[in-house]
């Protein structure tokens, strides 16, 4: 039997008991592809005058979808004798999954996400933006942070005008912005000075951005990348655990060609490419709604099939994403229900789904052993 006897209260018979494994393993997550049971998502049954309540915990971050799996649930399990009705009380349970060999977890970040892209002005901060605000929609505690050293537009994207305020003289509290933990280097400078930084000074400011900062409890950290694969990039894969990276293009030939490169580099140091995002794909004429693929189209898609990764979805160019993230609102917050905020929600729960079926990390887990000789 897949799901632990302890897993069902009383009750429940034993013929029961593995009727109900039978229909988990029927029900099946519709962005994952796993069933519930192989998602071991089920933590606890109960029936009481036959009605069957279930605890679900979500190994990633859906909250909208929360609905259709206990619509699904409740129709595979209402076919068992003796259960007419089903109540589901879900939760979202994010664990700490694997990074590359050799890099140490950190203490209060389960997983880091990279986002990436191989030429600058592609959309990637706007991306990173929207797919952070996403998952913390749908029920995950994200932090951003912005390593776009040379260009950091996180601040303005997400409108923090606050300087980060220190509790200790050591380490910097991250600035708030619609509930998300959010560091960047263009919070502590002013906004019209020059980054003109060399290598090493680079790589020491990401490392303390990201390890000063007093990040409370994540689930997630997306880490907008300059565009590229200089320092910055190389001081991630060789000091930073990076659960996945994410790596945004636009649909021609120019971007594609320097995307391919980064992808390349995220394999050779060994971070699991988590997927494709195909930004500005089409043009959508804000007055008549005409769509045209002015950039070429599934040039992002092609790549993910050339290089055997997820495509994860594809934006289009619209100026109201452009205008959203300008005015410090970005359209998942300012239109959550529009079809644009429903595809960055769609790229969300699949990079969610990806890194929940990952191996987990039990580094953290495990207390210190020290072995003395006396
Ligand atoms: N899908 C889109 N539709 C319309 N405008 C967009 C879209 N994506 C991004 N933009 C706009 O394009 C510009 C560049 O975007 P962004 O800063 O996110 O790119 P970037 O790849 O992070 O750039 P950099 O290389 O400077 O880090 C911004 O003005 C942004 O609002």
């Amino acid at each position: 039997m897949g799901i632990l006897n302890a897993l069902f209260g009383n009750g429940i018979s034993e013929v029961m008991q593995q009727q109900i494994s039978d229909k988990l393993a029927l029900c099946i997550d519709s962005i994952s592809q796993q069933s519930l049971q192989e998602l071991k998502a089920v933590s606890e049954l109960q029936l009481k005058k036959s009605k069957l309540n279930c605890r679900i915990d979500m190994p990633y971050a859906c909250k909208t979808l929360w609905p259709s799996i206990e619509q699904n649930l409740s129709h595979e399990l209402c076919q068992i004798d003796g259960i007419d009705a089903v109540q589901c009380e879900f939760s979202t349970k994010i664990v700490a999954h694997d990074a590359q060999k050799g890099v140490n977890p950190l203490e209060n970040i389960k997983n880091i996400i990279a986002v990436a892209s191989g030429k600058g002005g592609v959309g990637k901060s706007t991306t990173a933006v929207n797919l952070a605000l996403a998952l913390q929609q749908e029920g995950a505690n994200v932090g951003l942070l912005d390593a776009d050293i040379y260009g950091p537009s996180i601040p303005t994207m997400l409108n923090i005008k606050d300087k980060p305020q220190t509790n200790d003289g050591k380490s910097m509290q991250p600035l708030i912005a619609y509930g998300l933990q959010v560091m960047s280097i263009g919070a502590l400078i002013e906004e019209d000075s020059p980054m003109i930084w060399r290598g090493p000074i680079v790589t020491q400011t990401l490392s303390q951005l990201l390890k000063e900062t007093n990040w409370d409890n994540l689930d997630y950290l997306i880490i907008d990348l300059p565009p590229g694969t200089g320092d910055v990039q190389l001081t991630l894969a060789q000091q930073i655990p990076v659960t996945g990276a994410v790596i945004v293009t636009t649909p021609q030939q120019i971007s594609l060609i320097d995307a391919k490169k980064g992808l390349k580099m995220f394999e050779k140091v060994e971070i699991p490419v988590l997927g494709i995002i195909e930004n500005m794909s089409t043009h959508i004429c804000s007055n008549c709604g005409h769509e045209e693929a002015i950039f070429g189209s599934h040039g992002g898609e092609n790549m993910a099939k050339q290089y055997q990764v997820d495509f994860l979805g594809a934006l289009p160019l619209e100026s109201r994403i452009r205008a959203e993230a300008d005015s410090g609102k970005p359209t998942v917050t300012a239109e959550p229900s529009s079809d644009i905020a429903q595809k960055y929600r769609h790229i969300a729960h699949q990079i969610g789904a990806k890194i929940g079926i990952k191996k987990r990390n039990y580094a953290n887990l495990f207390p210190n052993i020290v072995i003395e000789n006396k």
